[in-house]
């Protein structure tokens, strides 16, 4: 007996002597929770050349926009990271048993993992390829998500598919304004290495202010799309305090779009997390004819808001670009829009030429026409006012006739222009009387 174990011993010495690789196994949990690098792994070897396996399992997870190919059951394929070849196989086990799913049905159990083969002397570098696997993966992961738009609902994020069309293409802006934001943006794309290395939650803050219909919305929609992140649009008006605020931070995935619109509108207590009314608070409840501010007021304070646009919540890995609009910049705590909250302060107003011809060129393909001449005129000179949804309006209600359209910017301009001088007259006579 004795001879045999030390013989079988000896020959799988031997055949691992002969035998110079190493097999690393990734299975698909570990415990009872998902292992991240089965995912990523699935994710990359779905670049590398796994079409040319046999059998090839294809599916399409939640919010994906294509196709995961998938190696089947003992597939191998093959890649290469530093001059040294990898091999991988998919494999899956049955587990004896079976489970019932919510609809009584049997579900038969699975066990699956990847198996990665290479040489013995390439297993020094399995870190930095794995380091590689997860960059890749996770760069894949974010470009085919079909990005979604997530609401508060009570304590929750409810999702949809966001689906809007306005990209920094097709926002009209002033074009030094776009260059600066689309610079600041990319900035923000290229930093993600250095906040990993310095352990740092990665954010940005922009304030957009300015009339309604000037493209506050297209802004947020041209960032997410630039960026490729989910929106989470947080409505303040639904949630009851401070702690389902930080629920809903929590709740967030890593890389989002917050935003919250018309915050100058949201009544934020400025008890900074002690609960304690402030100076400022006193004096507003005085204001409304109170003794003392309403301390049971429910809802988030501004300590609240603070905290949730840079607490301890936001977590390194993170990205996130928080977007604040407001149409009365002026009623906001500055601490909400300090740089390194809010890093940008953003304009939107009414047309200028530029922002219209911006307008007139996607809308009719139209650079040049001779009503361009007194439309000029109108906005400088006689400083008439037109939002850019005002005037995307006329031209999209006179779609193939740019003549009609520009003439009824032109009335609308002239109007306008009435409007403001019978205005000023009218400020004018009221200083003269006083
Ligand atoms: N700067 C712009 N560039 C291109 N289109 C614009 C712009 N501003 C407005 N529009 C057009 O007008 C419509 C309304 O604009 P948008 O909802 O972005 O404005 P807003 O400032 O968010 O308005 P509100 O404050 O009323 O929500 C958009 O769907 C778009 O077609």
């Amino acid at each position: 007996q004795d001879w045999l174990t030390r013989s079988h011993q000896w020959a799988a010495r031997l055949i691992s002597a002969l035998d110079p690789s190493c097999t690393f196994t990734f299975p698909e949990h570990s415990g009872t929770s998902p292992d991240q690098y089965y995912g990523l792994i699935k994710t990359y070897l779905n670049t590398r050349d796994i079409l040319s396996a046999k059998r090839i399992l294809v599916s399409l997870p939640k919010n994906a926009k294509k196709a995961l190919f998938t190696l089947a059951d003992g597939e191998t394929v093959m890649d290469e990271f530093c001059g040294y070849k990898f091999a991988w196989v998919h494999n899956v086990e049955q587990k004896a048993g079976t489970i019932v799913a919510y609809d009584s049905s049997e579900i038969s159990q699975e066990t699956r993992s990847f198996q990665m083969r290479v040489h013995q002397r390439a297993t020094s570098l399995i870190e930095r390829y794995l380091e590689h696997i997860t960059q890749q993966a996770r760069k894949l992961e974010q470009s085919d998500k079909e990005l979604l738009i997530h609401t508060n609902i009570f304590q929750c994020w409810e999702e949809q598919p966001f689906v809007h069309p306005s990209t920094f293409e097709t926002l009209a802006l002033d074009a030094d304004l776009k260059r600066q934001v689309m610079g600041r943006l990319s900035a923000f794309k290229a930093s993600r290495e250095y906040y990993a290395r310095t352990g740092r939650a990665q954010k940005m803050g922009f304030l957009l202010y300015g009339p309604p219909g000037t493209g506050k919305s297209s802004f947020i929609a041209a960032v997410a799309n630039f960026m490729h992140y989910d929106v989470f649009d947080l409505d303040l008006s639904a949630v009851e305090d401070n702690s389902c605020l930080r629920s809903l931070l929590t709740q967030m995935s890593d890389k989002a779009v917050v935003v919250v619109e018309d915050i100058d509108t949201a009544d934020l207590p400025d008890r900074r997390e002690t609960g304690t009314p402030s100076g400022k608070d006193k004096l507003k409840a005085r204001k409304r004819g109170a003794d003392q501010p309403d301390s049971d007021k429910s809802g988030p304070t501004l300590g609240g808001m603070l905290n949730f646009t840079d607490g301890l919540q936001s977590s390194s890995g993170s990205e996130r670009i928080f977007i604040f609009t407001s149409n009365c910049p002026d009623r906001l705590d500055p601490a909400l829009i300090r740089p390194g909250r809010c890093d940008m302060h953003v304009c939107l107003s009414f047309c200028d030429l530029g922002v219209f011809k911006h307008l007139l060129q996607s809308y009719m393909r139209c650079t040049d026409h001779e009503l361009l001449e007194p439309i000029s005129r109108l906005l400088h000179v006689d400083q008439a006012e037109i939002t850019p949804a005002q005037a995307a309006g006329y031209l999209d209600a006179h779609k193939g006739d740019v003549t009609a359209a520009l003439a009824a910017v032109c009335s609308h301009l002239e109007a306008s222009s009435r409007g403001q001088h019978s205005d000023r007259a009218a400020s004018l006579l009221v200083d003269a009387q006083a």
